[in-house]
C-alpha cells in the first residue's frame, strides 16, 4: 500500500467535512509577506486566540489581520503598497452593526481594545451580516430550486446498467451535472439568483413551498459518513480566496456579490464519483440530487417531517440562544444528527441547523453531521466537547460498570506469582528445541515429558518454583499481543546460535523486547558445535547494548546446547533469579482477569480459548467475557490435558463455554452475572459494527506524520518513534544519523528499530505496538505489510531521496508539512519468466496478482522488497496482441522502458501519482 492509500484510508477513517474555512497563521503570514512571528503578534494584538504559527484562524479574523497589516503598512502593505490607494475602511465598516435579522450577534469578537479594533469588529459584524444575507438568498433560491428540480426530476430517466470497459472495468459515470451555483464562495461574481415570486422578502417570511407533485425533493446528503468528501484532486479544487473579489465589494453596498464565508477549499463530496465534483468549486452548495453514489435517486421521497425540519433552515438567520451552555465536557458520538447534538449543548436542532446554514451547509435535523460541523458549532458556542465513535461511550460505560471493578488489587492478599516467559530469536537458532527441552525438565515425579497438550502455553515446576512459558516462539505473537495492549510477558529468552551470531531477526527480537520494556536473558545456543564462537556473539550483542555480566554489563547470558541438553537447568535457574528480582506478584483472590493467548473452534467442544490468568482466580461456572465472546466457563483444562476446577495467576488454561472464539490478545474478565458479560460483549460487537460501517479505524494505530505537530502541541508526543528500513547499510546509517539530530525540545526522536530490507508485517506490528512511524528508504512494504498497516492504521512513508525524509520529519515537527504527491498502487504483477527478444530487449512474462497493469503507467521494480528501478510500462501484451490494460488473474508480457535486468520472482508494482493538497 502506498502512502496515498494510507492517507486515503486515514481520510476515509474520518469524516472530511467541507467545513474548512480556517486559515493557519503561517498561511496568513505567507499571504501578507510577514514573518510567522509578525503574523502571530498581529493575531494576539487583535485578541485572536492563537498559540503558534500553525493555529487556525477563522476567515473573518484573518480579514481583521489583513486590515491591521494594511493599516500598519507592513508586509505586502509596506512602503510600496502604501503608495497605492488603500481600500477605504469605511467601505468595510460601513454596514450597520445591527444584523439585518435584528438578531443579537453574540458570536463575534466581544471586547475591542481600541478604536481600530472597534472598526475591525464592525467589519467582522458586517461580514457576518453579509453571510446571513447571502445564506438567506441561497436558502430562498434553493426553495425555488427545490421546486423546479422536483418537477425536473420526474423527467430524468433512470440510467441503464453501468457501462463496462473492454477490460471489464466499470466505466466511471459521466461528471456529475454541474450544480447551478446560486452563490460562489470563491467570491466570483455571480448573477443574482432568481427569487420565487411568491416570496420577495428574504427575511423572515417563508418562501413559497415547492409544488407537491413529484414528491418532496430529496434532502442534500451533506456530512454523512458515506458521503465523506474526497480530498481535492488538484490545485484547482481550491477556490481563490473569498476576500479577493467578493469581500472587496463589501457587504451592504447592495451591488456586488457578497461572500458569506463559505468554507475555503471545501472538497467535493464523494457522491459525485472521482473527478466529478458534485459541488461547485469550493462552494457549499448541496450536492445535486440524484447524482450521489448509487446513481440517480430521483424517486426518493422525503417525508413530510423531514421537509418541515428543513424549512426553518431555508428562511431564518442564525439567532444564538441565550441558554447557558453545559459547563462540562459533552460527549458526542460521531455521526450524530442536529436533533441529537443540539439538546446536548442546550440548544435546539433548529439553532444548529441555522448556524450550519450560515456556513453554507444545508442539513436536516435527522441527518448525520460530520465531526467538523459539530466541532465548529461547539467552538461557536464555546462548548467543550469530545467526539467518540458510535457505541464507544456505551461500551466504556458498561465496562466501567461491570469490568473495571478490580477486586484483585488488595495489596495484603498479593502473593508471588510465576514469571511468564517468551522465547525469541532468529530462524533455526534453536527456539523450538529449547522449548521442548524445557518441557521435559519438569521435575514433578512421573511427569517428565508429560506436557503433551499444546494449548499455547505451559508451566514447568522446578525446584525453585514454577515458570510459565508462552509456547509460540517468535516475536510475531509477542508483538501482535502487545499491539493489542496485552503485555503478558515478564521475561524474554533471546536464543542466539553461537555459530551463526546476531542475525536480522535477532535484532528485531531485541528491538521488540526493548520496545516492550521486557528484560532479556540471552541463551547462547549450539555451543556444542565446532564452529561456535561465543566471544564473537557476545561482541555483537554488546553493539546492541546487551553487554554480558562477565564483561561488566547487566545482561544475563547462559551458554547452552539444546541438542545435547547442556545448560538448560542453569538457564531455568537464571529465570527464577530474575523473576525474584522483578518481584512479580498478583492477588489470587477475587474475579479472574487475564489475556487470551489462543482461540480456536473445536468440532466437539465448540469455541475453545487458552487464557493466561494474570490476577484473581478463574473457576468453573464463572461468567466471563473476552472481546465479543461471552459465556459461562463450562470446563477448564490445564496444559497436561487434565480438567481442573480453578486457575490462579500466571496459570495458562483452556476455557470452554464461550459464545464464539475470542482472539489472541483479547482481555479476559469475569463478571458477577452472565447478563453483564453478555451486555458488555454485545456493546463491543455493536461498536465494531458501527465503526466498520463508518469505515473507521479499529484497533491500534501508529502515529501520523501529518498529525504530529498537533499532537506535540497537545503534549501527546514526547517522543516520535521511528522504524527505519533501507536498501543498504550505508543509507540506513546515514539516515539514522541525520534523523537522530532532528530531536528538539518539544519532541524527542527515537529510532526503535532499523534494518536493511523491505518493510515487513513485523515492522508494522512493532509500529502499531509502539505508536511508531515506519520510514522506508528505497524499499517498499510487501503486500502483507501493506494490509497490516492499513488494518492497524500505521503510517508507512517511503522515500527515495534522503534529504526529503529529513525535510518531512523536520517540517512535521514544526507543523509545516507541505503538500505532496502520494502514490496509489494500481497493480501488482509477478515476473514468472523472462524472454529476451532481439532488438526489443527483455520482456517480463508476468502474472497480475492484484489491480490492473496499464500500458504507460508508472512502474516500480522490486526484488525482495527493495526498489531496483523506476520507469514506465512501455509495452503490454496478452499473447500476441497489444493491450491497454490487463486485470488481476491474467498473464501478460510487460516491456519496461530501459530496464533489462529482469529475474523470475521479481515484482512489478504500477502506481499513479496523486496530489494531496493539505488543508
Ligand atoms: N548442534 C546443535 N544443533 C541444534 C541445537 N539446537 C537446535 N539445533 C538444530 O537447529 C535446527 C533448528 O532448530 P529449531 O529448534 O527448529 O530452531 P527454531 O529457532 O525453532 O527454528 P524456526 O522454528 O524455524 O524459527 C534443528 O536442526 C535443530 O536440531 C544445538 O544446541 N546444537
Amino acid at each position: 500500500m502506498t502512502q496515498a492509500t494510507w492517507a486515503l484510508s486515514r481520510y476515509s477513517g474520518g469524516q472530511v467535512s467541507s467545513l474548512a474555512k480556517k486559515l493557519r497563521v503561517y498561511e496568513i503570514a505567507k499571504e501578507l509577506n510577514l514573518s510567522n512571528k509578525e503574523a502571530l503578534d498581529l493575531c494576539l494584538a487583535l485578541g485572536i486566540d492563537v498559540k503558534s504559527h500553525s493555529s487556525s484562524v477563522e476567515e473573518a479574523h484573518a480579514d481583521r489581520v489583513r486590515r491591521r497589516a494594511q493599516r500598519e503598512g507592513i508586509g505586502i502593505y509596506g512602503s510600496e503598497a502604501q503608495s497605492t490607494p488603500s481600500e477605504p475602511e469605511e467601505a468595510v465598516a460601513a454596514p450597520p452593526v445591527t444584523a439585518p435579522s435584528e438578531a443579537p450577534v453574540e458570536h463575534v469578537e466581544a471586547k475591542p481594545q481600541d478604536e481600530e479594533d472597534k472598526r475591525d469588529l464592525a467589519a467582522v459584524i458586517a461580514q457576518e451580516s453579509a453571510k446571513r444575507e447571502e445564506a438567506e438568498r441561497v436558502a430562498i433560491a434553493n426553495a425555488g430550486k427545490l421546486a423546479r428540480e422536483a418537477t425536473e426530476q420526474q423527467a430524468i430517466p433512470r440510467p441503464k446498467a453501468a457501462p463496462v470497459s473492454p477490460s471489464g472495468q466499470p466505466v466511471p459515470p459521466p461528471p456529475a451535472r454541474k450544480p447551478q451555483p446560486l452563490t460562489s464562495f470563491s467570491g466570483r461574481p455571480i448573477p443574482p439568483p432568481p427569487r420565487p415570486a411568491a416570496n420577495p422578502d428574504p427575511r423572515g417570511r417563508r418562501p413559497a413551498r415547492p409544488p407537491r407533485e413529484g414528491g418532496r425533493p430529496p434532502m442534500p446528503r451533506t456530512g454523512r459518513p458515506d458521503d465523506r468528501p474526497a480530498r481535492p484532486t488538484g490545485p484547482n479544487d481550491r477556490p481563490p480566496r473569498s476576500d479577493q473579489a467578493g469581500a472587496r465589494t463589501g457587504p451592504g453596498t447592495g451591488s456586488g456579490p457578497s461572500t458569506p464565508g463559505g468554507f475555503r477549499g471545501s472538497p467535493p463530496p464523494r457522491g459525485g464519483g472521482r473527478g466529478a465534483p458534485a459541488r461547485g468549486p469550493g462552494g457549499p452548495m448541496p450536492a445535486p440530487r440524484g447524482r450521489g453514489r448509487g446513481g440517480p435517486k430521483s424517486k426518493k421521497r422525503v417525508s413530510r417531517k423531514e421537509y418541515e425540519e428543513l424549512e426553518p433552515t431555508t428562511v431564518s438567520s442564525y439567532v444564538p440562544s441565550n441558554a447557558p451552555i453545559p459547563d462540562h465536557e459533552v460527549i458526542i458520538e460521531r455521526g450524530s444528527t442536529a436533533q441529537e447534538v443540539g439538546p446536548k449543548l442546550n440548544r435546539s436542532a433548529g439553532d444548529l441547523i441555522r448556524f450550519l446554514l450560515l456556513q453554507g451547509e444545508m442539513v436536516t435535523a435527522t441527518q448525520s453531521l460530520s465531526d467538523e460541523m459539530i466541532e465548529l458549532y461547539a467552538a461557536e458556542l464555546g462548548a467543550e466537547i469530545r467526539m467518540v465513535d458510535a457505541g464507544q461511550e456505551q461500551e466504556a460505560m458498561l465496562a466501567a460498570r461491570y469490568l473495571d471493578v478490580d477486586d484483585t488489587e488488595d495489596e495484603h492478599a498479593v502473593v508471588a506469582r510465576p514469571p511468564v516467559v517468551t522465547v525469541m530469536g532468529h530462524v533455526d537458532h534453536g527456539k523450538t528445541l529449547l522449548l521442548d527441552r524445557i518441557r521435559n525438565s519438569n521435575v514433578v515425579a512421573g511427569e517428565a515429558g508429560g506436557i503433551t497438550q499444546h494449548i499455547g502455553a505451559y508451566q514447568v515446576e522446578l525446584d525453585g518454583g514454577q515458570v510459565t512459558f508462552i509456547d509460540t516462539p517468535g516475536h510475531e505473537a509477542f508483538t501482535a499481543m502487545r499491539a493489542r495492549g496485552a503485555g503478558v510477558t515478564d521475561i524474554v529468552i533471546l536464543v542466539v546460535a553461537a555459530d551463526d551470531g546476531v542475525m536480522p531477526q535477532t535484532i528485531e527480537a531485541i528491538d521488540h523486547a526493548k520496545a516492550a520494556g521486557v528484560p532479556i536473558i540471552v541463551a547462547l545456543n549450539k555451543i556444542d558445535r565446532a564452529d561456535a564462537d561465543p566471544n564473537r556473539v557476545l561482541q555483537q550483542l554488546s553493539e546492541y547494548n546487551l553487554v554480558p555480566e562477565k564483561w561488566g554489563g547487566d545482561t544475563i547470558v547462559v551458554e547452552i546446547s539444546a541438542l545435547q541438553n547442556l545448560g538448560i537447568d542453569d538457564l531455568l535457574e537464571q529465570i527464577l533469579v530474575l523473576a525474584e528480582v522483578l518481584e512479580l506478584d498478583a492477588n489470587p483472590t477475587g474475579h479472574a482477569r487475564g489475556t487470551v493467548l489462543e482461540g480456536h473452534l473445536d468440532v466437539g467442544r465448540g469455541p475453545v480459548a487458552t487464557i493466561l490468568v494474570q490476577s484473581g482466580t478463574l473457576r468453573v461456572g464463572d461468567s466471563m467475557v473476552a472481546g465479543q465472546a461471552w459465556g459461562k466457563a463450562k470446563a477448564l483444562v490445564d496444559d497436561r490435558g487434565n480438567k481442573v476446577d480453578i486457575a490462579g495467576p500466571s496459570v495458562p488454561v483452556q476455557v470452554l463455554g464461550f459464545s464464539e472464539v475470542p482472539s489472541a490478545g483479547d482481555q479476559f474478565r469475569v463478571t458477577n452475572e452472565i447478563a453483564s458479560a453478555r451486555e458488555v460483549a454485545e456493546s463491543r460487537e455493536q461498536r465494531l459494527r458501527l465503526a466498520a460501517n463508518a469505515n473507521r479505524a479499529i484497533g491500534s494505530s501508529g502515529i501520523k506524520l501529518e498529525d504530529l505537530f498537533e499532537q506535540i502541541q497537545k503534549g501527546d508526543v514526547p517522543v516520535l518513534n521511528i522504524i527505519l528500513k533501507a536498501d543498504v547499510q550505508g543509507s540506513l546509517e546515514a539516515l539514522a544519523d541525520a534523523l537522530g539530530k532532528l530531536g528538539r525540545d518539544e519532541v524527542g526522536l527515537a529510532i526503535i528499530h532499523k534494518a536493511v530490507g523491505g518493510v515487513t508485517e513485523n515492522d508494522v506490528a512493532l509500529a502499531a505496538a509502539s505508536d511508531a512511524l515506519v520510514i522506508g528508504f528505497n524499499v517498499r512494504p510487501d503486500r502483507r505489510a501493506r494490509e497490516a498497516a492499513e488494518l492497524a492504521h500505521v503510517e508507512v512513508r517511503t522515500y527515495e531521496i534522503i534529504y526529503k525524509v529529513i525535510e518531512d520529519i523536520e517540517a512535521a515537527v514544526v507543523g509545516m508539512l507541505k503538500p505532496e504527491y502520494e502514490e496509489i498502487v494500481t497493480g501488482e504483477a509477478e515476473v514468472r519468466e523472462v524472454f529476451r527478444i532481439p532488438r526489443v530487449g527483455a520482456i517480463a512474462g508476468c502474472y497480475v496478482r492484484s489491480g490492473v497493469i496499464t500500458r504507460g503507467s508508472h512502474v516500480r521494480f522490486l526484488r525482495d522488497g527493495v526498489i531496483l528501478w523506476k520507469g514506465n510500462v512501455v509495452s503490454l501484451r496478452r499473447f500476441k496482441d497489444d493491450v491497454r490494460e490487463v486485470n488481476a488473474g491474467f498473464e501478460c508480457g510487460v516491456g519496461l522502458s530501459d530496464f533489462q535486468d529482469l529475474h523470475a520472482g521479481d515484482l512489478i508494482e504500477t502506481f499513479e501519482l496523486r496530489e494531496i493538497a493539505r488543508e
